[in-house]
Order: structure tokens, then C-alpha cells, then sequence
């Protein structure tokens, strides 16, 4: 069982709504001028990973109380309870192990008293005997020809992850092409299947669940497509694998259940990568370097066990987040990645933190009476500069904002990588430090502008600063440290899912939508008028009929 306390209710709490008055006033210039110390204070490095946090409006005394924070939480009771396979998943009656995907030590991790070490290495055993079948061209197709193109069908978690994952370890690509499909929107299949070739095309239905009704769609359209190519059932085997939980949805799907792909409902949707939900990852960049994804993951989650908090990075990214959600009042936290290949990394944590730790009822079943999980977004450096950069820089509103960068580039061309980097630095210290009216004025007369000039134009070039920022600076986005930054993250969600008493593994709110979809299907397909709704919902619906 998780600790259930409202942390508006700790000591720590109250010390910290006085700090905050303290800290709120100051600005980061000043602090850093009053202390020449504060990058060795509020930086750490794990493995070829360092975390900068110094440009955060902080000092020795908020990290303390945060600090203080998480423990009157119960967090390390908390941290301990995930690790060791209790149901912390209340809501769904699981038991929430991801981290046992990738528990490259293998010492035991029992769910129900049964280790599931085994069945975990067995599946990927298995995963690594297709995988390596397949890239070697030893796995053949119904017409005898290797295999040049895979199609992963799946939604959320079954899909957000690989495609995240694939793209940033594109350096590391073999010969195959990898397609991601997803949306129900027809466009998405039939633009596929407009690529590839059914006598060589391999497609990986990823559904946990196997009900979800977008996957089950985009499956049945491929299996269709496959047998008006002219294959027949008997070829379907050849073609199709299932990576999902559910043997008895696949078997009645039609998918031999050798080609399936097992894993358990201990592994949340959103947290899958690690499990049979990779395959199509170990697929693309081979199982070798999905195996080192893994170490990577797994090196992080020891550091989160057993480092010090004050030492202990997802501890630290998740307290610095609460720092500004609930007491500076910030209501989004941007991700931005200074590496083209990690375009999809906000939006894969865009998942994984929302759908996590946006929710509003506590651990107790009561309303919560604070705010919880933020807004996530964000784009690759530079775009992101040259698109929503002015608000960050100039808005009114407060953007906390991680700034990710590899020190090595796997393309270094000419200069590029440099120039990429030199916008990476400039851009924290520019947010942090501001520009002052004296800097401005002092600027705009040297250009030989008039005083009046000057004056009428000043505030417009003035920046505040003190905006917050992390920088974390990578030596590579290699597959160990692109595992280590993924379950850092997840362990900061895990860590303001404890701090905010919400149960940060259910996604309850995903489900009404669902719900009413499926009631309104078939008023979709009939021809009367449709009168059940509201006015709106039933005007839309009505115009919708008269158009189509
Ligand atoms: O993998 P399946 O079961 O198809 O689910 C796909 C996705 O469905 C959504 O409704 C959410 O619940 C996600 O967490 C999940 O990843």
C-alpha cells in the first residue's frame, strides 16, 4: 500500500509557502552573484548523463525542505513498494513492474509470492530469436522472400514508445523500414500500405489489450489488405505477430499464438516499451542494442533505489517540478530536446506524465484541493526557437523547461553540431539572466538611435529573466543513455505522483470518450435523424449525416 497523506498538510509544506516568499523575490542573477558555488551545488552526473539545476529559483534551503517534503510523503516507502511488486496500482489491483523488464541483474521480483524474472527472460529470449530471424532474412514471407518492412499497429502506449524510441536511435538503424500506425483515421493505414508489399511486409499487432477498437481496425484492414493481395489464411502466420496480454483476442483475431509476444498486466501501457511492446524496436536497431536500451533503464532505476535523495536525480527533476506547479503556480513544464532525432520525446512523455498524473480525486478517493500533473509539451531545439520561444523568453506566463542535448552528434557535419550547441547554452543563460532596461538603452544608443527613439522602444527589448530551466547534457543519445534518460523521467512521474497522493498508474479518464464513441457508432450508421443528445451534439451529428 502507498502512503496517503496530503502533502499541504506537512510541516515541510508550511516551511516551504514561507521560503517561497523569500525565494519568489529574488532573482536567479542575483543568486547566482551571491554564490559562486551553485553550479557544484545543483549539479549531478550519472553515468554520461549531468544534470545542471542551478539555473532554477532555488537555494540550499528549498532543496532541504523539498527534501524533507518527499520524506514526510513516505516516498522511500513508496519507491520500495513499486520495486518490490506491491499493488500500488489500487484501482486496477496491480502490481506496477516495468522496472522488472529491464532487471538486467535478474535478482528476483515476486508478484502473488512467484518471481517473474523467468517469463520475463523467456519472452525476450523469444524477442531476440525473431528479431535476429528476421534482420538476417532467414524468416521468409509467403512467396519465399525476406522480410523488408514492418508495420506496427498500435495506440498510446503501444505505439508512442517504439516510434519515440526508434526515431531516437535512428544512428543505430538496420536495413529494415519500420511504419507506425495508429490513428483509426483511414489515411494513416492506406498511406502505409501504399509503401510496402504484402510478400515482404511483417505486421506486429501491439495492443495490451487487444480490444482497443483503433488497433483492432488498422489490424483488420491489414489482414484484409494482405488477403486481397493475394495471400491466403494459411500465409497470414507468415506475417502477423501479436504483442499483447490478452492469447485468447489474438487466437480469435487469427494470429497463430507462436508469433505471440507475451507480457503482464503489471506493465502499464505507458511504461511498455521495455516489455514485448519493443519488439518492433528490437526489430529496427537490433535486439543488442534494445538489450542495452534496457541496461540503461535498469542503471537508472538502481540509482533511483539507492541514492540519497539529495544525490538522486528523478528525486531531484520531481521536486523542482512540484517547486513550480504548486507554489509558483506554473501549469505546463516544456521538453525540449536539442537533438533532431528526439522529436518525438515530448510528445512520448506527453503521454506518459498526463496520463499518469492528471487526475483529480487523491489516493483517499477526496478531491484534491492543490494542483496536480502538468501540461508537458514541447519541440526540438532550434525549431521550438523560432516558433514559441517569444513566450517562454517574454510571455506572462512561467515555463519551466528541461533543455536536452548529446555533447557528440552521430551526423557532424561541418559545423552544425556546434552551432546546434551554441543555442543550447545561449538559451539558458539568456532566459536566466534577461536583459536589463540599462543593458537595452545602453544598446540601442550605441546603434545611434535617438533619445526619444530609445525611450519609445526600451520596453519592448527589456527581458525579466529569471525564467527556470534544467540543462541535461549527454555525452551521446546512445541506447544505454536514451534508456537511462526515459526511466528518469518515469521516475520523476512516479515521484510527483506520490508528492500529489494521486494513483499515477489507472487512467480512469481515457474511458468516457471511449464510452460514448461506442454508443454513438451506430447512430452514426443508421439514417434517422439522431435526437438523443444535447442541441449541439445532436446538431453536429445531424449536419455530419447531411454531408457525408
Ligand atoms: O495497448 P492497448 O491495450 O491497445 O492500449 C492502448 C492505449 O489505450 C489508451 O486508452 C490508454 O489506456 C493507454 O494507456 C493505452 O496505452
Amino acid at each position: 500500500m502507498l502512503p496517503k497523506v496530503n502533502f499541504t498538510e506537512t510541516k515541510s509544506y508550511q516551511y516551504l509557502t514561507d521560503h517561497f516568499i523569500e525565494i519568489s523575490e529574488k532573482h536567479l542573477r542575483d543568486l547566482f552573484k551571491e554564490d559562486p558555488h551553485r553550479y557544484e551545488k545543483f549539479s549531478l552526473k550519472f553515468n554520461e548523463i549531468l544534470l545542471d539545476y542551478s539555473k532554477n529559483r532555488i537555494d540550499e534551503t528549498t532543496i532541504a525542505l523539498l527534501i524533507q517534503l518527499a520524506k514526510e510523503c513516505g516516498l522511500k516507502e513508496a519507491i520500495e513498494a513499486m520495486f518490490t511488486g506491491e499493488v500500488i496500482n489500487e484501482t486496477e489491483g496491480r502490481a506496477v513492474l516495468h522496472t522488472a523488464l529491464r532487471n538486467q541483474w535478474n535478482e528476483p521480483v515476486k508478484v502473488d509470492g512467484v518471481d517473474v524474472m523467468p517469463e520475463v527472460n523467456e519472452v525476450l529470449r523469444k524477442m531476440e530469436q525473431f528479431s535476429n530471424s528476421v534482420i538476417s532474412g532467414e524468416w521468409k514471407g509467403y512467396t519465399g522472400k525476406t522480410i523488408t518492412d514492418i508495420v506496427n499497429i498500435g495506440i498510446g502506449g503501444s505505439d508512442l514508445g517504439p516510434v519515440m524510441v526508434t526515431e531516437a536511435l535512428k544512428a543505430y538503424k538496420n536495413h529494415l523500414n519500420l511504419h507506425f500506425v495508429s490513428n483509426v483515421d483511414g489515411t494513416h493505414i492506406a498511406e502505409t500500405l501504399k509503401k510496402v508489399k504484402a510478400e515482404s511486409t511483417l505486421f506486429l499487432i501491439a495492443s495490451k489489450t487487444f480490444t482497443t477498437q483503433e488497433t483492432m481496425a488498422n489490424a483488420h484492414t491489414a489482414r484484409n489488405w494482405f488477403l486481397q493481395e493475394g495471400a491466403s489464411d494459411s500465409d497470414v502466420a507468415k506475417h502477423f505477430a501479436a504483442l499483447s496480454t490478452n492469447e485468447k483476442a489474438v487466437a480469435a483475431f487469427g494470429i497463430d499464438t507462436k508469433n505471440m509476444f507475451g507480457f503482464w498486466d503489471w506493465v502499464g501501457g505507458r511504461y511498455s516499451l521495455w516489455s514485448a511492446i519493443g519488439t518492433s524496436i528490437a526489430l529496427g536497431i537490433g535486439f543488442d542494442n534494445f538489450k542495452a536500451l534496457l541496461s540503461g533503464a535498469h542503471a537508472m532505476d538502481r540509482h533511483f533505489r539507492e541514492t540519497e535523495f539529495e544525490q538522486n536525480i528523478p528525486v531531484i527533476l520531481a521536486l523542482l517540478g512540484v517547486w513550480y506547479n504548486n507554489f509558483f503556480e506554473a501549469e505546463s513544464q516544456a521538453i525540449l530536446p536539442y537533438d533532431q532525432y528526439m522529436h518525438r520525446f515530448a510528445a512520448y512523455f506527453q503521454q506518459g506524465d498526463m496520463e499518469s498524473n492528471g487526475k483529480y480525486i487523491d489516493r483517499n478517493g477526496q478531491r484534491v484541493n492543490y494542483e496536480t500533473g502538468p501540461i508537458i509539451w514541447g519541440e526540438p531545439g532550434t525549431n521550438g526557437q523560432h516558433a514559441f520561444y517569444q513566450l517562454i523568453h517574454q510571455g506572462t506566463k512561467l515555463i519551466p523547461a528541461d533543455f536536452i542535448a548529446p555533447a557528440q552528434s552521430h551526423n557532424p557535419v561541418g559545423t552544425h553540431h556546434t552551432l546546434l550547441l551554441s543555442n543550447f547554452f545561449a538559451q539558458t543563460e539568456a532566459l536566466m539572466n534577461g536583459k536589463t532596461e540599462e543593458e537595452v538603452v545602453a544598446e540601442l544608443k550605441a546603434s545611434g538611435k535617438s533619445e526619444e527613439e530609445v525611450a519609445a522602444l526600451a520596453p519592448f527589448k527589456v527581458f525579466e529573466g529569471n525564467r527556470p530551466t534544467n540543462s541535461i547534457l549527454v555525452k551521446k543519445v546512445s541506447p544505454e543513455t536514451l534508456g537511462s534518460l526515459i526511466a528518469m523521467y518515469e521516475h520523476k512521474i512516479f515521484v510527483q505522483g506520490i508528492i500529489w497522493n494521486v494513483f499515477s498508474f489507472d487512467q480512469w479518464g481515457v474511458e468516457l470518450g471511449k464510452q460514448l464513441a461506442s454508443k454513438i457508432l451506430p447512430e452514426l450508421q443508421g439514417k434517422d435523424a439522431v435526437k438523443t443528445h444535447d442541441s449541439s451534439t445532436n446538431g453536429l451529428i445531424n449536419q455530419y449525416k447531411a454531408w457525408r
